[in-house]
This record gives structure tokens, C-alpha cells and sequence, in this order.
């Protein structure tokens, strides 16, 4: 846990006419932190109102030590020592991408080293003579997550950097952000709508919607909860800290998981991060409830690889005659969705033991 002196402090509100943001959180000072929620819920203008960004954003913000934001000042965005980046992040459209990097670099002073670092760990270097014009989107994100980190903010704002991508580019760029949380050293806000990028990378979640914090704690605590509305949408699902015990060379991995063993299909990536399927690698695994089915025995002439015993905890009615069953998987949340007709077929009630069988393609690590 992080040492109560590094939180941050937001208790920040924001008056439009037809929306009122109103927050009040202490939040860990490292780690990410991601911000989640429905449209029109005022997760940007949270960023922007902690950036600076929003002029009639009043209240408090206390980050590192310093106060941006009080009753008595205001600092103005250029003296928060953030690093910002947006769905989609102008870079200066005349220079290169090497003279983009530099631009911001030079003013905060900081040293040779941290452009250097970060250009290599962004995999820059052999685009630093292009023109963002000739980048595509994932490179102009990477060359502007690269912008934010070279003038060593104290905390680094990203709102959906990603959602501008698509799938492919999605599954290139990721490895990088996880790269920045494990080795930025200082805490990331994470604005995001995707699910799938709130497991992967978030330590700690909020959930913002109607302008106020309807949840906040650790990100698995909240993505395991049941009765959110998250756990109703088509993509619900438990995430699990996993490791790897070993890679087929068919790319087929073994994962160390507090469900039991579980095995997943690395995703094919050629970026230099394929290595986060390493053998000890520690990572989040998502299993959505819909890649999840229940058998009273154990089938050993099936294609299924993962089979888990597990317990059926509850039975909950889903619109459109869904059932949604949560189950203990060796002490582990997992959900499983199903027809109700599955349901009177297997005669299922709370208490019975099962098997919870789930494909390894559908684990998608
Ligand atoms: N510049 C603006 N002027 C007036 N209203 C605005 C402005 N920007 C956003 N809003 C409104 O403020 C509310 C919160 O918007 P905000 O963009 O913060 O939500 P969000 O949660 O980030 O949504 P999304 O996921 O769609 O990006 C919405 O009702 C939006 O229409």
C-alpha cells in the first residue's frame, strides 16, 4: 500500500448547466488509477479539471506533496507538472518526431537521459526523422506518451489514448503502457471505457457516473464486484493475477492462477513486449462470463483445456433469459453465463459442486 503521504488529494467540482461534476477522493500516489464509466459522466472533465484545463473547476488538489489547487490558488495548467495525453494528441504538425520530443523536454530542463530512457523504451528511435503526418495512430500515441514522460511529470494524465485505435493497434500499443506503469515512477490517471484496459492496467478504479463516484478501491476488488452494473454487461467477467509457468511453442501458455491452472492463448504480437509471456511473468488474466460453461462431470473427451472445480455460490436472472451463475473456483470469483433452459437441464442450485470448463482461445493474454 502506498505511504498515506504520497495520496493525492481531489475534491474537485466543476458547474455546467446541465451537468455538475462534484468528486471527493484520496487516491494512492502510484500506481494506476483508472477512471471508468458511463458516457457523459464526466470522466474527461475530471482530467481536465485536475490538468487545469477547466477554468471553473473549484476545490482541492493536493499531488506530491504540493497544492495545484486550493481556496486561496490556483495553478495554471503550464505549473502542474503533468503529462497529458489524449485520444487524440496534436503534436506540432511542422517537426519531426525527434524535434516534438524535444520541444517540451527542453523547457522543463530535465536531463539527456530521461529523453534517451523513454525513446528507447517507446521504440522511437527509428521514427525520430518522421513527420507525424507520415505516423500512424498507434506511433503518434507512443511519440505522445513519449512527449508527456520526457518532462518528468509528477503525475501522468492519459484520457482513452486508446480508444482512437483499433483492435490490432490496441494489442501493440498496451505492452508499452504497461511498460510506463512498471517503470515510470509516478502515478497514472487512466480514463478509459473498455473493460478490457481497466483489467489489464488498473491498480485502483473509480467509477464515475452522473458527475459523482459511485465506487472506488482496488481495481480487482471492484472488477470482481457482482452487484455493479459492470457485472450485467455482455463482456462481464472476473480478472485474475496470473503467472506464467511455461509457453508451448505453439504459443499456447500455462498460467498459475488462484482458480487453478489455467491455459490461455498469448495474443500474436511482434512487438518487443512479446516477452511479457515469459516464463514467471506475472499478469492479469480476464475471463468473461460468457466464455465460461458448467458441467456436472468432467469430460475428459472434450477440447475444453480448462476444466476448474468450482462451487455455485448464486443463480441470478439476466434480461433475455440469461442466467448469470457466480461461482468459487478454489476460493476464486468466476462467472459463468448461461441459458436459463442450461439451468432446469442440470437442475442447478446454489451449494453444488460443478466443473467450470472455459476454452483457452478465448483467454486472450
Ligand atoms: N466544453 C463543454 N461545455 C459544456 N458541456 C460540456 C463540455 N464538455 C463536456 N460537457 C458535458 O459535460 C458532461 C460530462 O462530459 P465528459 O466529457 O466529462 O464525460 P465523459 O465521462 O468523459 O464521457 P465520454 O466517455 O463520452 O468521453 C457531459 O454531459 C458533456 O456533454
Amino acid at each position: 500500500m502506498p505511504d498515506a503521504a504520497d495520496d493525492i488529494l481531489v475534491r474537485l467540482a466543476v458547474a455546467r448547466r446541465d451537468f455538475h461534476l462534484e468528486v471527493d477522493l484520496t487516491l494512492p500516489g502510484q500506481g494506476t488509477t483508472a477512471v471508468f464509466g458511463p458516457s457523459g459522466g464526466g470522466k474527461s472533465t475530471l482530467l481536465r479539471a485536475i490538468a487545469g484545463l477547466e477554468p471553473d473547476a473549484e476545490g482541492t488538489l493536493h499531488v506530491a506533496g504540493q497544492t495545484w489547487q486550493d481556496e486561496r490558488e490556483r495553478l495554471p495548467a503550464h505549473q502542474r507538472a503533468t503529462g497529458v495525453v489524449f485520444q487524440h494528441t496534436a503534436l506540432l504538425p511542422h517537426l519531426s518526431v525527434d524535434a516534438n520530443l524535444r520541444y517540451g523536454w527542453r523547457r522543463t530542463g530535465s536531463p539527456a537521459h530521461v529523453l534517451d530512457a523513454w525513446i528507447q523504451r517507446l521504440d522511437l528511435a527509428p521514427l525520430l526523422a518522421r513527420r507525424p503526418d507520415t505516423l500512424s495512430g498507434g506511433e503518434r500515441q507512443r511519440v505522445a506518451l513519449a512527449r508527456a514522460l520526457v518532462t518528468q511529470p509528477r503525475w501522468l494524465l492519459l484520457d482513452e489514448p486508446l480508444s482512437a485505435l483499433d483492435a490490432n493497434r490496441r494489442a501493440e500499443i498496451l505492452p508499452y503502457i504497461e511498460a510506463i506503469r512498471r517503470d515510470a515512477g509516478i502515478p497514472v490517471l487512466y480514463v478509459t471505457h473498455s473493460v478490457e484496459e481497466v483489467a489489464r492496467l488498473a491498480d485502483h478504479l473509480v467509477l464515475l457516473e452522473g458527475g459523482r463516484v459511485t465506487v472506488a478501491g482496488p481495481a480487482l476488488d471492484v472488477l470482481n464486484r457482482s452487484d455493479l452494473p459492470m457485472a450485467l454487461r455482455d463482456d462481464a467477467g472476473v480478472v485474475m493475477e496470473a503467472r506464467v509457468e511455461e509457453t508451448d511453442a505453439h504459443g499456447l501458455l500455462t498460467l498459475h492462477t488462484p482458480a487453478g491452472r489455467l491455459h490461455a492463448h498469448g495474443m500474436a504480437n511482434a512487438s518487443p513486449h512479446a516477452s511479457r509471456h515469459a516464463t514467471g511473468t506475472r499478469m492479469r488474466v480476464r475471463v468473461q462470463a460468457r466464455d465460461v460453461s458448467l458441467a456436472l462431470s468432467r469430460h475428459e473427451d472434450s477440447s475444453l483445456l480448462n476444466v476448474l472445480p468450482a462451487t455455485l455460490v448464486e443463480l441470478a436472472e439476466l434480461p433475455g433469459g440469461q442466467v448469470q451463475a457466480r461461482l468459487d473456483a478454489s476460493g476464486a470469483p468466476l462467472l459463468a453465463r448461461i441459458s436459463h433452459r442450461s439451468v432446469e437441464r442440470l437442475k442447478l442450485s446454489p451449494g453444488m459442486a460443478l466443473w467450470a470448463q472455459v476454452k483457452a482461445v478465448a483467454l486472450l493474454v
